[in-house]
């Protein structure tokens, strides 16, 4: 038996028709277009993709992107010296900063500097603090995308056994929160948890976000569970993979996500919904 297959580029061709609809009305009434900020350090892979598919997405629904790429070799006072700037400016209705910044660079310094209103992807602490209290206000657009992905298949997580594997601020931790503020039970592991599939074998959800390619086998899913892939491991040859060993745990699986065509096509239209969220809420719209 061959799990169901999670299409998040289905999904996000739906998602991307209604967000094309808010922005074309917030157009309207703002008279300009709705503006990202994407500040990317240096030149990790992932997030150099990511920015590309975010400029694309911005250009097809109607919003404006301004890419600002600075070298990795930014001092800490530049880089916070440029998110005051874009916090301060009017025409700037979101900032999304790019993660891993280069070694050497504090995010404590640059989040002191994000006004929260913007912080499209909930990481500043005050929006991070309130998803912890059960309060999601702006959140972190990769695990909004996996959560969203279950509500559409109708995947069931209120009472369910659910683990998440890695406990990144922007992807592991705030999807534990999203899983228990949807009544899941929720288990975060990381690599220091001994037996990880021991762990994962009593879950009908898991959760990947540990950045490690193949780190999750078929042995350690449970059958007929639903795994949920947001690893985007850009291997030497360019391609891209995810933590979970696809091949082996398609057989296994209930539901999958694949690697690309999964959570990373809902993870962009996520955020061009904080995009609108955001815009509206600081306009008071
Ligand atoms: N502050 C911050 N927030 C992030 O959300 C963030 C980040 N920094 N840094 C980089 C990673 C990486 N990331 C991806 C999102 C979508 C795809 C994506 O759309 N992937 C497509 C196609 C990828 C391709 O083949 O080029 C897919 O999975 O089908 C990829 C990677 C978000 N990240």
């Amino acid at each position: 038996m061959s799990a169901q297959i999670l299409d998040g580029r289905a999904l996000a061709q739906e998602l991307r028709a209604e967000a094309a609809a808010q922005i074309a009305e917030l157009r309207m009434r703002i008279d300009r277009a709705p503006t990202i900020a994407v500040v990317q350090v240096g030149d990790d892979p992932a997030a150099t993709r990511y920015v590309r598919s975010i400029d694309r997405l911005c250009q097809s629904l109607g919003a404006a992107c301004r890419a600002i790429a600075l070298p990795a070799t930014t001092d800490q006072a530049d880089l916070e010296a440029t998110v005051s700037h874009l916090s301060a400016d009017d025409r700037v209705d979101g900032i999304l900063l790019q993660l891993p910044l280069p070694a050497g660079l504090s995010l404590d310094g640059v989040l002191h500097r994000l006004v929260p209103e913007k912080d499209l992807d909930g990481i500043h602490p005050i929006n991070a603090g309130l998803l912890a209290q059960g309060r999601p206000a702006l959140t972190p657009n990769t695990p909004a995308g996996g959560m969203e992905l279950l509500r559409r298949y109708g995947i069931e997580v209120r009472g369910k056994r659910a683990a998440v594997v890695g406990r990144s601020a922007i992807v592991g931790r705030p999807m534990a929160l999203l899983l228990l503020q949807a009544d899941a039970t929720v288990t975060i592991c990381h690599s220091r948890t001994p037996d990880l599939g021991a762990v994962l074998r009593e879950c009908d959800i898991i959760a990947a976000a540990a950045g490690r390619p193949g780190l999750i086998t078929a042995e350690m899913i449970k059958p007929g569970a639903t795994v949920i892939d947001f690893g985007t491991n850009v291997l030497a040859d360019g391609s891209m993979v995810g933590d979970v060993d696809y091949a082996g745990a398609v057989e296994v699986a209930g539901a999958i996500t694949p690697v690309p065509g999964g959570t990373g096509p809902v993870t962009n239209v996520m955020l061009m919904q904080n995009l609108i969220k955001a815009t509206r809420t600081r306009l008071g719209i």
